[in-house]
């Protein structure tokens, strides 16, 4: 599939700036958007557009203090999304912020939620901040593992496995090209195990009848996700795509995958001879979609902070996460 050229032009980019507002209780506070504005009825993190001259941070100061009557103290920044809309292309920056002075109160007539995190996908937002409810519930790291050389191999890749698991890992994509089957299957159930066991999340690599009879995961190489017209498993389960183009990206968006990978975003040893992406192609790609997107490609857990600047759910990675 090609990409579309965006229809909208740049002059109708808007910058927004909004605050995850987040209690001692890790609550979420959500706004709902009034009655004659764009979007209205949705809910939304509170804040508002950048004036000319405005830091992101004096911008989120303003608006807060105007909308909610609050002082608040703007914490590090959890990810910025560039999302195109059927008349403009947004770009929503969104800030952590733990400390305020001062009771939120909804000064401009909205509606104001405290929301446990766990309950955020329950409300109805705008596009763009789907990624954003993403960012606050999901890892920002997806390993996919490189494949055992041999059979002898087997134990030390699981080993190293449980290594990845004890460091955080909580998102596996067992990849296994070029592995007969009875081996595949034993590797994945047995991955399968130490995963659960770890409380994280398992899918196979292209490989959906495998998949579906051990009630796993599946993620999709572009290949597949290209045959497709519909979801290949059953809802419950994670669904994931590898897409290089906003076609894809939108594919992949309509048959109902919770997340996809994006790259390479640099040059890596596993696609010798392509050049990486970058981070502003990346970004472009993102902003036809709002599902959360990892980017892949010759990156490690020092470039999460990067990644999530230009929209993405966090890193990929085969070495960068392996141990
Ligand atoms: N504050 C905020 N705005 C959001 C979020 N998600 C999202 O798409 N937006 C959009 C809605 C608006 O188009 C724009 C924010 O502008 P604004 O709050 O100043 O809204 P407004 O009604 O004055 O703007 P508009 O109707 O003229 O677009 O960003 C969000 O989570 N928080």
């Amino acid at each position: 599939m090609n990409d579309s050229p965006s229809p909208i032009p740049d002059s109708r980019r808007v910058e927004v700036v909004a605050g995850a507002i987040t209690d001692a209780r890790g609550r979420v506070l959500l706004a709902r958007r009034t009655e004659g504005r764009d979007l209205a009825g949705l809910w939304e993190f509170p804040g508002g557009k950048r004036e000319p001259g405005e830091s992101p941070e004096q911008a989120l100061v303003r608006e807060l203090r105007e909308e909610l009557g609050i002082e608040v103290r703007v914490g590090p920044p959890l990810i910025a999304v560039a999302q195109q809309y059927p008349d403009k292309r947004l770009r929503l920056d969104v800030r952590s912020v733990t400390r305020w002075r001062g009771t939120p109160r909804g000064h401009e007539g909205q509606a104001l939620a405290w929301v446990p995190r766990d309950k955020l996908p329950g409300y109805a937002m705008p596009p763009a901040d789907q990624p954003v409810v993403a960012a606050l519930l999901q890892p920002d790291r997806y390993l996919v593992t490189p494949v055992p050389a041999s059979p002898a191999d087997d134990d030390a890749w699981l080993d190293r496995l449980r290594g990845a698991l004890r460091n955080g890992v909580s998102r596996v994509q067992v990849r296994l090209p070029g592995v007969d089957v009875a081996r595949r299957r034993a590797l994945v159930t047995a991955a399968a195990m130490d995963c659960a066991r770890a409380g994280a999340e398992l899918l196979v690599n292209g490989d959906a009848a495998l998949a579906q009879d051990l009630g796993l995961g599946l993620h999709l190489p572009a290949a597949q996700l290209r045959g497709l017209a519909e979801r290949p498993v059953a809802a419950e389960v994670p669904l994931a795509a590898s897409c290089h183009d906003a076609g894809e990206l939108r594919l992949a968006e309509a048959i109902g995958c919770d997340f996809a990978v994006v790259g390479p975003v640099r040059a890596t040893p596993t696609h010798p001879g392509a050049p990486g992406i970058g981070w502003a192609a990346f970004e472009a790609l993102r902003e036809h979609v709002s599902l959360p997107v990892y980017a892949i490609g010759g990156l490690g857990l020092d470039d999460i902070a990067q990644a999530r600047s230009h929209g993405a759910q966090g890193i990929a990675a085969i070495r960068g996460l392996w141990p």
